[in-house]
């Protein structure tokens, strides 16, 4: 499709896209990111139901993370929900944006389900910014199973839409936002955005 034909929710950068910048106060590789919420469904440590993905630096603008499908996650017996896998890719992805030192929220993703994932299993994740153009952000991730180097389960692109720290005082519930602000942690880490954009 000619570039003046996409649609404006496309997941092919436009020719003029800028490849992603790594920020100099970003956590080394190996690093692990923290959760950005305690409770985010995707990586809060205080969240019961949620996912518990712990991600962790890589090179560039990349990042690999660890998910364990328990038996909760089940779709089909014995193996994993596809909306939980993609949650899964999600959170994954959406880690990417703290090594630019960027805030940005899902726009749009796209999951390609390769094979089943059972109950148990670890899925290896992996995620890489391709490309920034203006406020959007697009990024590509995969999970593998079987180990770090095993078979694609799940591939995901999506292009992440940047946003500012008051989309979530704007949107959010007042009960969580004040919870939030109360933690120190996430105090600093807003700070930190303040300071460095
Ligand atoms: C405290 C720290 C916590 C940090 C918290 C981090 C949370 C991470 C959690 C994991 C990730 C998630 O699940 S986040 C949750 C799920 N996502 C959401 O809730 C997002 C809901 N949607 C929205 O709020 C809005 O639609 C936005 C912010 C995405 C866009 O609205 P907007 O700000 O008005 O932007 P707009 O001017 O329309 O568009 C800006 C540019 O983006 C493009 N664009 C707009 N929408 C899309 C889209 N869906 N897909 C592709 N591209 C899009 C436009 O074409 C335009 O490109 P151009 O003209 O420049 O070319």
């Amino acid at each position: 499709m000619s570039a003046a034909n996409r649609p404006k929710t496309s997941l092919v950068p436009p020719d003029d896209a800028v490849a992603p910048v790594r920020h100099p106060e970003a956590p080394a590789p190996g690093a692990p990111l923290g959760a950005h919420y305690d409770q985010c469904f995707g990586c809060g440590e205080g969240q019961p139901h949620g996912l518990h993905l712990q991600a962790r630096a890589g090179d560039g603008v990349s990042v690999t993370a660890e998910f364990t499908v328990k038996a909760a996650h089940q779709g089909a017996p014995g193996l994993a929900h596809g909306g939980v896998l993609t949650s899964a890719l999600d959170e994954t992805l959406g880690s990417l944006n703290w090594l630019m030192h960027v805030i940005a929220v899902t726009g749009r993703l796209e999951t390609d389900f390769v094979r089943p994932v059972p109950v148990d299993t670890v899925l290896h994740l992996e995620a890489r910014t391709t490309a920034v153009h203006r406020r959007k952000i697009y990024s590509s991730a995969v999970g593998r199973i079987g180990g770090p180097d095993g078979p694609v389960a799940v591939r995901a692109d999506a292009v992440f839409i940047e946003v500012k720290v008051e989309h979530f005082i704007e949107h959010g519930r007042d009960e969580e936002i004040q919870a939030a602000m109360d933690e120190p942690d996430e105090v600093r880490r807003i700070r930190a955005f303040e300071v460095n954009p």
